[in-house]
């Protein structure tokens, strides 16, 4: 795309694809805790539909990567659970720590499961990409064949939450890695913990997996 062929157009880019992710975040946030007259939710939804439309005009394929990606350096605008230019991302914020990492975000109406707290499977999403994280941190990256998940405690909505991950052992092409879910003003009451178990592909799984996006 050559309007981001340079540094500036890509860093602007990126900054106008995570305000709309903004924008949309608040869009979802606000249409599922609304209460307005019907009325209002009908020409909402025209106005959505109208501003949906010029996206829809360019689009990439199913094996195209977002020309403001960076695959192999790791950074997925559009990734359900950290991308800045996604609707559905919280998004969680990740950084190392340690030998580990932290994440913090804070979920809102479109994530609730048991009323006035999180569905346990995005609480499942968002230890995922933790673990996985983690994993390639270390200089593991894998991908996800096994995660289990303990809810100990409901994890609260609108409430900053702390998340953590750590590699607790590496067997061949195995790495299993342990999280936790906590609010962020009690570190040490555990909501939701989890074990994950990653492997590395072996070239030829790569090729056949990801061989039409890599190229
Ligand atoms: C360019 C992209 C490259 C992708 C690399 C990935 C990560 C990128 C790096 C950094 C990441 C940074 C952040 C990441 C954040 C979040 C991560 C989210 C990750 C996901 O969200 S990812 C989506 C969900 N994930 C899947 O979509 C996997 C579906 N799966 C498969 O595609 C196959 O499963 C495959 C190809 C993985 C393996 O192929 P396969 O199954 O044929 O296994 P294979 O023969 O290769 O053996 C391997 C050894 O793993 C053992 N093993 C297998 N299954 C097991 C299980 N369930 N429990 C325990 N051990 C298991 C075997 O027993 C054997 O162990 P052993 O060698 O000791 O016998």
């Amino acid at each position: 795309m050559s309007e981001i062929e340079n540094g500036h157009g890509l860093k602007r880019r990126r900054e106008a694809i995570t305000g709309l992710g903004d924008a949309l975040r608040l869009l979802i946030e606000q249409a599922t805790a609304t209460e307005a007259p019907t009325e209002e939710l009908l020409r909402a939804a025209e106005l959505i539909r109208r501003a949906a439309a010029p996206l829809g005009e360019r689009v990439r394929g199913r094996f195209e990567t977002a020309a403001a990606d960076d695959l192999l350096g790791g950074v997925r605008l559009y990734n359900p659970v950290t991308g800045a230019g996604s609707a559905f991302a919280p998004p969680l914020e990740i950084h190392r720590d340690g030998d580990g990492a932290v994440g913090t975000c804070t979920l809102g109406r479109a994530f609730e499961g048991p009323p006035s707290f999180a569905h346990g499977g995005v609480s499942a999403m968002l230890l995922d990409q933790m673990l996985g994280y983690a994993a390639g941190a270390a200089g593991h990256p894998g991908m996800t064949v096994r995660l289990d998940t303990g809810y100990r405690r409901p994890v609260p909505l609108y409430t900053p939450l702390r998340l953590t991950a750590r590699v607790a052992g590496i067997d061949g092409r195995r790495v299993t890695v342990t999280g936790t879910i906590t609010t962020a003003a009690e570190p040490g009451d555990v909501l939701v913990e989890a074990t994950g178990v990653f492997v590395a592909l072996r070239a030829e799984q790569a090729r056949r997996l990801f061989g039409p996006v890599l190229g």
